[in-house]
């Protein structure tokens, strides 16, 4: 389970205080889909970096499987906004796939293996060679996904990772993350700003205050596990629980500028 404890973040320097999160609790049960949902600068990519043991909060704690994260916690993948920059231009897809596995120091043949099923897996078997470069924007965030994946991560972290991509890539890479979430039974926790595809992936949104935050509210989306694009964004649950979360978030947006 991920635990996330009365955290604040405040940020210091050049004589300036920043208080970007003020208390957040919640939790994120193994094997579950939550999407955290905020308006801009509310702080997610703070949170994140705070999971994923990159930063240090101020005060709180966040636990991995009872664990207080001091550093990057092991079985933790996480998958970034810009793919451009989260990947090495010089090395083949092969082998920004395979890097964090040699970090991990799984043999060599496994690592082949996990590789190969990592791509299979995201729908890019055959660019094994190819460099990033030469992928469009939504294939190079799959190899990015595939990375994560060939890991084998217990919590995969996602960083508004679609952000980037068009529309109907975007729509295509939800699926696909829906589907790795199915099959493998990681836990993920997916940061968007977008409310529509916070319903639509999540099995709970989680949704934020504007910074200083605190968490606004939350919600069990009770739509049947298998979605698709055309028939759960149509469901007339699915604009009902959409319409809450933008409800919520306007109340955000309205308490912070008073
Ligand atoms: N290194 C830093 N030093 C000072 N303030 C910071 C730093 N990083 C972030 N902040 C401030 O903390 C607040 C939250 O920033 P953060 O980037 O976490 O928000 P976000 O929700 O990810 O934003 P966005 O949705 O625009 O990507 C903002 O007010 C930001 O200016």
């Amino acid at each position: 389970m991920l635990e996330v404890k009365s955290l604040r973040k405040v940020y210091s320097g050049g004589g300036r205080e920043v208080e970007a999160l003020r208390d957040l609790t919640f939790t994120v049960d193994n094997g579950d889909l939550v999407c955290l949902v905020g308006p801009s600068g509310c702080g997610k990519t703070t949170l994140l970096r705070c999971i994923s043991g990159l930063l240090t909060p101020t005060s709180g704690d966040v636990r991995v499987g009872g664990k207080p994260v001091t550093g990057p916690p092991p079985g933790m993948a996480v998958v970034f906004q810009e793919y451009g920059r989260s990947l090495f231009p010089w090395m083949s897809v092969r082998d920004n796939v395979e890097l964090p596995l040699k970090q991990k120091g799984v043999d060599r043949g496994r690592r082949r293996e996990l590789v190969e099923g990592a791509l299979d897996a995201v729908g890019l078997d055959g660019t094994a060679t190819a460099y990033p470069w030469q992928l469009s924007g939504g294939m190079q965030q799959r190899v990015a996904i595939a990375r994560a994946v060939a890991y084998e991560p217990e919590t995969l972290l996602m960083d508004e990772p679609f952000a980037a991509v068009d529309a109907q890539t975007r729509a295509d890479l939800e699926d696909l993350v829906r589907a790795l979430w199915q099959r493998l039974k990681v836990t993920v926790l997916f940061v968007t700003h977008d409310i529509d595809e916070a319903v639509y992936l999540g099995r709970r949104v989680v949704m934020l205050s504007s910074s200083p935050t605190v968490v606004q509210d939350e919600l069990v989306v009770d739509l049947p596990a298998e979605r698709d694009q055309l028939h759960t964004r149509a469901d007339p649950r699915f604009i009902e629980l959409r319409t809450r979360v933008y409800e919520q978030i306007q109340l955000a947006k309205k308490a912070a500028q008073r």
